[in-house]
């Protein structure tokens, strides 16, 4: 059965609408619970795709309903279909998952892959250098917003932005059910993963470990940085402030990094409080964290935000809306590079 077409499939990546079966409806998430002293080890055990599967417009976009039909990409499963992880990772829920499912007997992870050079080796390339030390690849973070780009193959978009130099990926996801959220992380962590770029699941550490990301990105409403920080000692934890006083709460809490905005209000997230540019330099000036700038977010901006002692920029809207994600993904990088030169 073939799911909902969406943005991002067919031979155009570019955004198209979420379908109306599939749109995003506002309301809780159920959450699972994440066992206690639970700790997952950095590095990436995700089976690259092979190279035939890769490529923006490589295949007939596919809801993960349709995990099993013909292959969009290089896994002969499809590009949502499960991945086996390290066997001794802390995945076991997933592994407990796809073995009920009879999705076993994939091949083994490869000891070292390309995606953990490209991670960031160490200086003697042996290897990858843990999440919580890569925060400078937060320069250009796009925000996978499933609202935005929809619930289809998540391969055309980030093949597209991945391939145009972004190294870092947030998985945001509000309002989808659990199955569905986890069958897009994998995927969306497959691809990050072959492109050596972090990946931070948006809210939900449950999800995050599930996945294997590099990290989790936890607002003032959500769980407590600091509770995040002892589950998860070495994973990367970006905290979303408003004030100085929020960011050095962050910084005692043990996050890596902070989200800062909203820089303009954006239609991603309606309730998002402005700050401004001034706001912005208030947060950089409070902390020594590096500092994200998010919301509203356009290439024009990026001068004024660097010069404001942005670390970086978490784009979702400028990117995933543009006609063609790739572009618009390259333009923020060069602007950001041409900024910081
Ligand atoms: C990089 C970055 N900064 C801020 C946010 C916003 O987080 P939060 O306030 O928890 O809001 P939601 O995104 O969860 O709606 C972010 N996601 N990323
Ligand atoms: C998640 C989030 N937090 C504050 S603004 C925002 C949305 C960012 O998306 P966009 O780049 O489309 O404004
Ligand atoms: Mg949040």
């Amino acid at each position: 059965m073939s799911g909902p077409r969406s943005k991002g499939s067919g031979a155009a990546p570019g955004p198209a609408p979420v379908p109306r079966e599939t749109a995003i409806r506002p309301g809780g998430q159920q959450r699972m619970p994440v066992p206690a002293g639970t700790v997952i080890r950095p590095g990436g055990w995700w089976t690259p795709m092979s190279p035939e599967g890769r490529g923006p417009g490589g295949g007939p976009s596919r809801g993960p309903e349709s995990v099993g039909d013909a292959p969009p990409t290089g896994d002969p499963r499809g590009p949502l279909a499960p991945q086996r992880p390290d066997p001794g990772s802390a995945d076991a829920t997933a592994k407990a998952h796809e073995g009920a499912q009879g999705l076993t007997g994939l091949e083994p992870p490869a000891a070292t892959t390309g995606a953990e050079d490209a991670a960031g080796a160490d200086a003697d390339g042996r290897a990858p250098r843990a999440p919580r030390r890569r925060t400078g690849e937060l320069a250009v973070y796009f925000v996978y917003d499933v609202g935005l780009v929809g619930t289809g193959d998540p391969a055309p978009v980030l093949e597209a932005v991945l391939g145009a130099g972004v190294r870092a990926v947030q998985f945001r996801a509000k309002a989808v059910p659990d199955g569905l959220a986890y069958r897009l992380a994998r995927a969306v962590r497959r691809l990050t993963a072959h492109h050596g770029a972090l990946l931070v699941i948006n809210d939900r550490l449950d999800l995050a470990l599930a996945v294997g990301a590099d990290g989790v990105h936890v607002g003032q409403d959500d769980l407590p940085a600091d509770v995040v920080r002892r589950l998860w000692p070495d994973g990367l934890l970006g905290v979303s402030v408003r004030t100085p006083a929020e960011a050095r709460a962050a910084e005692a809490a043990g996050a890596d990094y902070v989200g800062a905005g909203a820089l303009r209000s954006t239609a991603t997230k309606d309730d998002a409080r402005v700050i401004g540019l001034q706001g912005l330099e208030r947060v950089a000036a409070a902390t020594r964290l590096p500092v994200v700038a998010i919301g509203g977010i356009t290439v024009a901006d990026l001068p004024a935000l660097r010069r404001a002692g942005m670390a970086g920029v978490a784009v979702a809207s400028a990117i995933a809306r543009a006609p063609d994600p790739g572009r618009a993904a390259a333009a923020f990088v060069r602007a950001w590079q041409r900024a910081s030169g």
